[in-house]
């Protein structure tokens, strides 16, 4: 009993050093947040977020990124040129295949073949190379990306490498709908198939060409955001923010291109602050099963019916604004 106790104050001390070292980074690239701090508490819905350091007023910038300090394919060309290189010649050897594909497929919707899908999707499998170069060559962001986490049924799956296996599948699944039981497990078996197809074409896509890891990927996917239909980001600290149906902040992109979160309401200082990942609320109100098996299997956030009680205006809140 004492040695576990032991065991559990080192591991808090260990969390709390790396709390110190990932804020003192953030200051050290430029990332401003007076008022809020990384912290692995037991108080907070995920076991780590971010928390206000002072009272906080609605309308208050509480955290500014510059745009450079983003993890983009924009900044990430500019960083790691070579790697640019690499994904290039992998992306127009996809685009020669899939393009005779999508004409075909244009052709049978009649639509005009320079139309932009979200099929041509890159990012996910171009952005965790570029994170695990980052990581190799010692690139400022590795302070940030080695704190990395994510902990649900579908990381597991794929940590554990069995993410080909039928029966840990199965498991997955059962997990998943413990955590959501309003959720039904045939929606949770689409959705985790999917998410699986999606990993199956990036390892054979990808592996032996570019710097690939499926651990790396599924982790990578829950910490960005998408900034427009293909563009997304992970941006360091907005990553370290928690979900809540009832968010407390909301993300703006402004024009001297860095992007803000602002207070959406007076929050007391040393609470947790949260983003609305996405809402499991339909046009009409009501509490969405589909939206929901997504927030479950994409996040490995559970949701229910009774959480309508206590949304506010705040999860209409469209993610990324653009400030004026
Ligand atoms: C963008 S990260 C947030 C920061 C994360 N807690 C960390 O320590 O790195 C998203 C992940 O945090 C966890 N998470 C976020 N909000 C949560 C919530 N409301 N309940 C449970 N887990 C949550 C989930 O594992 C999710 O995939």
């Amino acid at each position: 009993m004492k040695a576990s106790l032991l065991l559990f104050a080192s591991s808090i001390g260990r969390n709390s050093d790396k709390d110190a070292i990932f804020n003192a980074w953030c200051s050290e690239v430029g990332i401003s947040c007076p008022g809020a701090e990384v912290r692995s508490s037991s108080e907070s819905v995920a076991g780590r977020g971010v928390f206000s350091t002072k009272d906080l007023s609605i309308g208050e910038e509480v955290i500014s990124i510059p745009h450079y300090a983003a993890l983009t394919q924009y900044n990430c060309a500019a960083y790691f040129p070579d790697l640019e290189r690499e994904l290039s010649s992998v992306r127009d050897k996809g685009n020669t295949k899939r393009s005779y594909l999508k004409r075909i497929w244009h052709r049978m919707k009649r639509r005009p073949t320079s139309e932009k899908s979200n099929d041509d999707e890159t990012w996910p499998a171009e952005l965790t190379a570029y994170a695990l170069e980052a990581i190799e060559t010692e690139h400022p962001w590795s302070t940030w990306i080695s704190q990395w986490k994510r902990d649900d049924p579908l990381q597991n799956l794929v940590d554990i490498s069995s993410w080909r296996n039928d029966d840990a599948i199965r498991v997955a699944v059962a997990d998943f709908h413990k955590m959501a039981p309003a959720v039904p497990e045939c929606k949770i078996g689409a959705a985790l198939g999917i998410r699986l197809h999606e990993l199956e074409v990036y390892s054979s896509r990808y592996t032996n060409k570019v710097p690939t890891s499926e651990s790396l990927y599924c982790t990578l996917m829950s910490r960005a955001v998408g900034l427009s239909d293909s563009v997304a980001a992970v941006l360091p600290m907005h990553d370290m923010i928690n979900h809540s149906p009832n968010p407390n902040l909301g993300l703006a992109f402004a024009e001297d291109e860095t992007f803000k979160l602002i207070a959406l309401e007076n929050i007391p200082k040393d609470s947790e602050l949260f983003l609305s990942y996405k809402t499991v609320i339909d046009d009409n109100g009501k509490w969405d099963e589909d939206k929901a098996c997504w927030l479950l299997v994409h996040w490995g956030i559970p949701s229910s019916q009774s959480e309508m009680s206590q949304v506010t205006d705040h999860a209409f809140y469209k993610n990324v604004m653009s400030l004026r």
